[in-house]
């Protein structure tokens, strides 16, 4: 059964695709995923899994990093998205929403916000409608619009990154790490507006997160990355309660701790994986 708001359309389609830094560095190993329409998919994985890499391979943000999709595809409302500049893509609807939040710091936060709608022809009154959409679920960013980005706190960066992402009027949203450096209080408010953003404006979300156990609470399905590769997907509530997930990402398990043997057994199933 599909959760309020997903639809069995698919969207955005990552099939098999490998990833090469620098010629010579093998880091996406046949990456696979289906991203459905109106749906909040999770990319999880610890450091180094390639989730910042799966979400730059599909906005097209890896040849600044001399990094390249060398095999598979990516399909977008099923045209292939490959070849198109990153602002081509914003223009169909797609926008990353870099780690780390990435303001400018030197401008004030309505500056910030207003950047966003850089690829657009709308006039005054559209944009300033969209500001204020963005305000209505950022009120925190209404009160500090004329603060300078760079002496607002990491939380507010991150509602102005997503802020200014919405100012594109995005179909789906590739967000980085939302949790990253900030308190847990502020994470649940983050995930709370990503909620109500998909609840109340259809916006559909690919976001990677480490921080498992937030994501698999407020996604609808999950993929697991490992070393490049997917090791497990399934929609969220299955994977919350799957044993390995619970052991290894949840860092809790129904049988209390388990041995050290079941560990490098689990360990050995990885390898054998990767
Ligand atoms: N520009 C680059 N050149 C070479 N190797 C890179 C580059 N960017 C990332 N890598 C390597 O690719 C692998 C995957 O990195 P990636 O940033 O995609 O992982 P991640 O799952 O997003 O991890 P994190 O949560 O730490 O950001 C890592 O081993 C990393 O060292």
């Amino acid at each position: 059964m599909l959760d309020a708001g997903e639809t069995d359309e698919k969207l955005l389609e990552v099939n098999n695709i490998e990833v090469i830094y620098n010629h010579v560095i093998l880091v996406l190993k046949g990456v696979s995923l289906s991203v459905p329409k109106g749906g909040i998919t999770a990319l999880l994985g610890g450091n180094g899994a390639g989730k910042t890499t799966t979400l730059k391979s599909i906005s097209n943000l890896l040849r600044s990093e001399r990094g390249e999709v060398t095999k598979g595809s990516i399909t977008y409302h099923g045209e292939r998205i490959q070849d198109l500049a990153p602002s081509d893509l914003v223009k169909r609807g797609v926008i990353q929403v870099m780690e780390g939040r990435h303001c400018f710091e030197h401008l004030t936060v309505e500056e910030n916000l207003l950047t966003g709608a850089y690829t657009r022809s709308a006039g005054r009154g559209d944009i300033d409608a969209d500001l204020d959409l963005v305000y209505s679920y950022f009120p925190r960013l209404k009160e500090r619009r004329r603060s300078q980005a760079g002496y607002t706190s990491g939380g507010e960066q991150q509602m102005v990154a997503i802020g200014r992402a919405l100012m594109s009027r995005p179909e789906t949203i590739l967000l980085d790490e939302p949790s990253m450096g900030l308190a847990p209080q502020l994470v649940e408010e983050i995930f709370n507006i990503v909620k109500s953003l998909n609840d109340n404006e259809g916006a559909t979300f690919l976001l990677a997160e480490q921080n498992t156990n937030v994501a698999l609470r407020f996604a609808h399905y999950g993929y697991i990355l490992e070393s490049g590769r997917v090791v497990m997907d399934g929609p969220a509530k299955e994977l919350r309660e799957n044993p390995d997930v619970k052991e290894f990402y949840l860092g809790m398990s129904d049988e209390g701790r388990k041995s050290f043997r079941d560990v490098r057994s689990y360990r050995r199933r990885k390898r054998w994986l990767s």
